[in-house]
Parts: C-alpha cells; sequence; structure tokens
C-alpha cells in the first residue's frame, strides 16, 4: 500500500458531524492522518442530520482512522476534556486543530432580515460562544501541546464576513476576530515553529445550506432576486471537503511558515497547489471578478468575463478600508 501523505499525524476537527468539520476530517483521513472530531451528536437521531458515528464510519471506509469524541463546546469542562485525552493517547502529540465547531447557522438564517435591536438578547452568545470563543479556547489547550513539540498547525474557518458585512452584525464581529486571533497567534507562535491561520470557504453546499436552498426556493416568488442570486452563488459552490483538500494541501507544505499570521481564501490556495473539488471542478476565489458580479446580481455580465481575471489583494484590503 502507497504510504499516505499524513500517515503517523493526529489531528482534531471540532465541530465535524456535518458541514464542513464532516468534509475536513473525510480529507484528513483519508489522507492518513488519525483524526479525532467533536460534536454534540454521538448516535443520528431523526430531527438533527449528522452524527459522530456516521463521520467515523465515512472516513473508516476510506481507510481512515477517526476517534470521535462527544463534547458540547459551550462546555469549557469538556474540551479541556477532549484535549486531555488526545494528549494521553498520543504522548502529548497534535499536528492539526482545525478550529471549525459553529452554533449558529440555523440562528442566522432564520432570523435573516432582523436588525441587530431586533434580535433575542442572547444572540451574540450563539453565534460567538462556540464560534470565537471556544476557537480561543481550543487553541490555547493546542498551543500548550504543539509549541513543547515545536510543530503543529492550526486553521481557524472563518469566511469573507470578516471583512465586511455579510448576515447580521454579531456574525461579522465574530469573524473578524476569530482572523484577527489567527494573526495575532501566528506571532507569538513564530518563533516556536507552530504555524496558525484563518482560512475562508467559498460558497459551500454543506447539508444545512442545501436543504435551506431547496426550502427558500419552494417559498420564493419568481422574481425574488435576493433568492435568485443566493441560488446562483450556491450553485457553482464548494462541497464541505474542498476546504479539507486545502488542508491537507497546507499540512505537506515545505514553506508553511510562510503563509502562517495570513488569512488565505480555500480557492487562492487550490489554485495554488493545483487542487481541484472532489468532483472535478475548478473552485474560483471571491477575488475573481465574475463571481462579484454574479454575487452583485450581475449575472450576464458575469457569465462574459473569463473567472481568472482576479481583484489583486491589495485592491480587496483598499476596498475595504475603514480608515
Ligand atoms: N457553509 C458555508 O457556505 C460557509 C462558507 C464559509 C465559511 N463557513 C464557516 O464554516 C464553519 C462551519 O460551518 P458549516 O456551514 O459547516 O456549519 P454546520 O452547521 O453545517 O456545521 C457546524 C458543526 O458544528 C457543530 N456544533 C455546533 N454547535 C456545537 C457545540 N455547541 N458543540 C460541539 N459542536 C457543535 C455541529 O454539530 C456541526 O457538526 C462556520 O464557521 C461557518 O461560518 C461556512
Amino acid at each position: 500500500m502507497m504510504a499516505r501523505p499524513l500517515g503517523g499525524k493526529v489531528c482534531l476537527v471540532t465541530g465535524a458531524t456535518r458541514g464542513i468539520g464532516k468534509g475536513v476530517a473525510l480529507q484528513l483521513g483519508q489522507a492518513g492522518a488519525t483524526v479525532y472530531i467533536t460534536g454534540r451528536t454521538l448516535k443520528r437521531t431523526n430531527n438533527i442530520p449528522g452524527s459522530l458515528e456516521d463521520t467515523a464510519k465515512e472516513v473508516e471506509s476510506r481507510g481512515g482512522r477517526c476517534i470521535p469524541i462527544q463534547c458540547d463546546h459551550t462546555d469549557d469542562a469538556q474540551v479541556r476534556g477532549v484535549f486531555e485525552r488526545i494528549k494521553q493517547n498520543h504522548d502529548g502529540q497534535l499536528d492539526i486543530l482545525v478550529n471549525n465547531a459553529y452554533a449558529a447557522v440555523k440562528a442566522i438564517s432564520s432570523n435573516m432580515s432582523k436588525r441587530f435591536w431586533e434580535h433575542d438578547d442572547n444572540m451574540w452568545d450563539t453565534v460567538n460562544s462556540v464560534g470565537l470563543r471556544n476557537h480561543y479556547l481550543c487553541t490555547v489547550f493546542a498551543a500548550r501541546m504543539m509549541v513543547p513539540r515545536q510543530q503543529g498547525l492550526i486553521v481557524n474557518i472563518s469566511s469573507a464576513g470578516g471583512l465586511r458585512y455579510l448576515f447580521n452584525v454579531p456574525y461579522g464581529v465574530g469573524k473578524a476576530a476569530v482572523d484577527r486571533m489567527a494573526v495575532d497567534c501566528a506571532h507569538e507562535l513564530r518563533k516556536h515553529k507552530v504555524a496558525m491561520l484563518s482560512l475562508w470557504p467559498g460558497s459551500v453546499k454543506t447539508e444545512f445550506i442545501t436543504e435551506y436552498l431547496a426550502e427558500a426556493s419552494e417559498k420564493a416568488a419568481e422574481d425574488n432576486a435576493a433568492a435568485k442570486r443566493t441560488k446562483a452563488l450556491f450553485i457553482d459552490g464548494e462541497s464541505p471537503e474542498f476546504s479539507g483538500k486545502v488542508i491537507v494541501g497546507l499540512a505537506q507544505d515545505p514553506n508553511l511558515m510562510k503563509k502562517s499570521g495570513r488569512i488565505l481564501l480555500s480557492a487562492d490556495v487550490a489554485k495554488e497547489y493545483n487542487i481541484r473539488d472532489i468532483d472535478g471542478q475548478e473552485i474560483h476565489s471571491f477575488r475573481s471578478v465574475s463571481v462579484m458580479l454574479k454575487m452583485a446580481g450581475w449575472q450576464r455580465t458575469a457569465a462574459v468575463i473569463p473567472r481568472f481575471i482576479k481583484v489583486p489583494y491589495f485592491m480587496v484590503t483598499l476596498l475595504n478600508s475603514k480608515f
């Protein structure tokens, strides 16, 4: 059997019962790593799609090794327990942490039309206790294992909402903070040879998004421009495994430390490493002028502009500057 690129590596993916976390776990496992996964649901029930057992079985059906740990990431003691277990089982070894768990997809999508003062008082905590505070806690525990071994990679799963308004206020503030956390932690980790970065997937066809779009298009009138735009974006969207393929690529990059402390777009890294999605599709980053026009609702103009024409990073920064 051929040696697999991440053979011998120990990884943890938080929130991997479904969505991007599951996709990342599948790819890390397929690449040969031992993958610990967390989530609240051990066994599948009728009303919640996905479970730790489902993900673990799928990783193992691809020849990978997956260890599910039931953990509610709002509970610090449970989170600490996950890292203690990995530490004991692997003599302190943890090579990759993917901070992915996110509790707010449903709360955000069902309150899309509300302004921040109209949300329930607990919206901030729903969005940011798992999606921000817990990422920091996991990063602290992971760094305590990685720094003594002078190696490791920590990835925060974030989004373009860290740069400009998307969905709602706690969402954007959380994403901006998760991005900044990666940059600042990487600063302190650099001399210990541990890399940390923030990764922005594009539009990802997760189980929830697929279901949401199907329901939305049933409900929406044919001329609902916003619904049409969203649907158009996700039709060309990524699979949940795409960012997993990118993380496998990053973990093998001999120059990984050059990328540490940066915000990276999954599609841009994939282009650099020559990675395509699991169905062979090339994924275009939101820096592509054509993708931007599509997001703005200019479908016809978008269709005639080649997708490889991209807005340079310095211009993205300038256009979004708040100074
Ligand atoms: N779906 C997209 O298009 C998209 C695009 C860019 C970035 N992202 C980001 O990717 C991340 C994951 O999003 P997703 O779409 O895969 O979400 P999802 O809702 O499909 O999956 C979230 C995962 O987190 C787990 N989780 C939630 N609360 C938890 C808790 N308290 N304890 C333990 N586990 C918990 C869930 O069980 C699930 O496994 C988020 O940060 C999201 O903003 C998503």
